[in-house]
């Protein structure tokens, strides 16, 4: 068995207050797969994304990443290797131009002139925002932003790609555009997501954290049409959305 790009063991964590978010956690992500981790409020969904790049540490368990532990001397290698799209791509766009944004990162690792350039070109056609380039990020529109933020991570080049919540407040459109993108990376991803439709579109495998601990692991569909699982973790599909009645494509 290759080694996981996201190995996870054990991992338990309670907030400075006391509060305990995680009751150990075993993840392990292979190469290529996209796996939605799903929950209800509170289960610990956003303790367990934090702890994958080292903002959040301490806790019991390990977290490694492509067989490097995530510790405070390997932070900076982890947060390359670690691409997190948080859910308000606010937090990630802060340069004067779209194309200043996508270099940050890049350029913080040692990248100059044409190889620069073409990694940003690149992240940027990954997300169909290539001709938005020299745009302030603030004059785009929320989904723009959005793929810019994904085009951000893309340029680190990294093992994983975590999202957090990726299809909120997007229009049908560029919810269904965004899709379209993700499906069409080489990357392994993880996406924190309510959108249960959306997992079951994007991702074959989904993972249920509930109290802070792992309830299921199996495919999308199984995990979504388990009546029982479903409500006993507060998951609810939309109104009239029947996994059962579409095509089995995932
Ligand atoms: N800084 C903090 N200090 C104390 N407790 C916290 C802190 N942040 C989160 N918690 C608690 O930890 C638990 C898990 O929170 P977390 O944000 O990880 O859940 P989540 O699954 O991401 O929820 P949501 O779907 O609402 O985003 C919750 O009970 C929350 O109240």
């Amino acid at each position: 068995m290759t080694t996981p790009v996201l190995d996870v063991q054990g991992l338990a964590f309670a907030y400075p207050d006391g509060h305990q978010a995680l009751f150990g956690v075993d993840l392990h992500v292979h190469r290529g797969e996209r796996v939605a981790m799903l929950g209800p409020n509170g289960a610990g969904k956003t303790t367990l994304v934090l702890h994958l790049n080292g903002i959040l540490t301490g806790g019991r368990g390990s977290v490694s990443v492509s067989g490097l532990p995530v510790t405070p001397a390997n932070v900076p290698e982890i947060r390359r290797r670690v691409g997190i799209v948080f859910q308000d791509p606010d937090d990630q766009l802060f340069m004067g131009t779209v194309r200043a944004d996508v270099a940050f990162g890049p350029a913080n690792l040692g990248l100059r002139g044409a190889e620069l350039d073409a990694r940003v070109q690149h992240a940027l056609e990954q997300v169909g925002m290539a001709e938005y380039a020299d745009r302030p990020p603030h004059h785009l529109s929320f989904g723009q932003r959005r793929r810019v933020a994904v085009a951000t991570v893309l340029a680190m080049e990294p093992e994983i790609l975590v999202l957090d919540e990726p299809s909120s407040n997007l229009d049908p459109a560029s919810r269904r555009e965004l899709a379209d993108i993700l499906r069409s990376l080489d990357v392994t991803v993880l996406m924190v997501t309510h959108d249960l439709p959306y997992a079951l579109e994007l991702c074959p495998r989904s993972v249920v954290l509930s109290g802070g601990t792992i309830v299921a692991d199996g495919s999308t569909y199984d995990v979504l049409t388990d009546d029982a699982l479903m409500s006993a973790h507060r998951l609810e599909l939309p109104f009239g959305f029947d996994p059962r009645s579409l095509p089995r494509s995932s």
